[in-house]
């Protein structure tokens, strides 16, 4: 039995009437990929800051490395990295400013930070761009340089909430070998994301939510079951098959204006 770099107990988060996630309980294994994946509004964004601290929950608990997240916040930040959805930045510093910022905000020393610094601006491709401003970054660039400062200070637990979108393909591959590397080495990284062959070429482990709710975790081939690819199996689990994919739309196409 794996040990667990996450434990979820019973967690809720209501917005109003709208119920977000609704009584989740879940373990998440030490050293795996996990991907999170489900439709839009199923609750992932919600889940990972809740689990990360920046959420409070109307019920529940959530465990890293055994430490209560809400109860003992400061020894979870420093043993965690996050790399938000509407990643907020600093933006009137440089990239490097920025990830010098976070090291010494970490703690770090300041020879520690300029040298993980330099070797993560290099890995990903933004030693060029280290003296820009953050908010002259690109889409791309945003997240990369957002990845690198949850990186400094090599956590034990990274989440990622859609960590490659707007990611071009080399820089995709590069971020890619950087958390395989990292996860070989006994830590967890945790991530969301719509694209399922990603998910499924880059995950050991994969939760499944829908309407706030877990539908199946387990490694890949426990979610895949039957089914030849993820795609298919998500779609059972999340209930669209033979979903009507717009054959009303009988307007559409052709170009003419009518
Ligand atoms: N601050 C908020 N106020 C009101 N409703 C919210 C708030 N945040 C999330 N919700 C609602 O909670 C539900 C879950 O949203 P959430 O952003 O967690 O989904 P998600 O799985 O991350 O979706 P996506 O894949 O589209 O990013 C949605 O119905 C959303 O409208």
């Amino acid at each position: 039995m794996t040990e667990a770099a996450v434990r979820i107990r019973g967690l809720w988060k209501r917005f109003g009437q709208q119920v977000a996630v609704g009584g989740i309980d879940l373990e998440l294994p030490a050293g795996k990929f996990i991907g999170l994946v489900g439709p839009n509004g199923a609750g992932k964004t919600t889940t990972l800051s809740m689990v990360t601290g920046l959420l409070r929950p109307d019920e529940g608990t959530v465990e890293i490395a055994g430490h209560d997240v809400w109860r003992d916040p400061v020894s979870i930040k420093a043993r965690i990295g996050v790399l938000p959805e509407g990643l907020r930045l600093f933006e009137r510093l440089s990239g490097r400013e920025l990830l010098g910022y976070s090291g010494r905000l970490r703690g770090l020393p300041g020879d520690e930070v300029d040298k993980r610094a330099t070797q993560l601006l290099d890995v990903l491709d933004l030693a060029g761009a280290q003296h820009k401003l953050v908010v002259d970054y690109s889409t791309g660039m945003r997240k990369k340089i957002g990845l690198a400062a949850a990186l400094l200070h090599n956590p034990e637990v990274l989440f990622l909430d859609e960590p490659f979108e707007g990611v071009d393909p080399v820089s995709a591959q590069t971020i890619r070998g950087v958390l395989e590397r990292y996860t070989a080495s006994g830590a967890t990284v945790v991530f969301s994301s719509h694209v399922m062959e990603l998910v499924e070429s880059l995950c050991d482990w994969i939760a499944v939510m829908a309407a706030g709710r877990i539908r199946a975790a387990g490694t890949l081939d426990e979610v895949r079951g039957v089914h030849p690819t993820l795609q298919g199996a998500f779609l059972e689990l999340v209930g669209a098959n033979g979903r009507d994919t717009g054959s009303h739309l009988d307007w559409l196409g052709g170009g003419a204006a009518r």
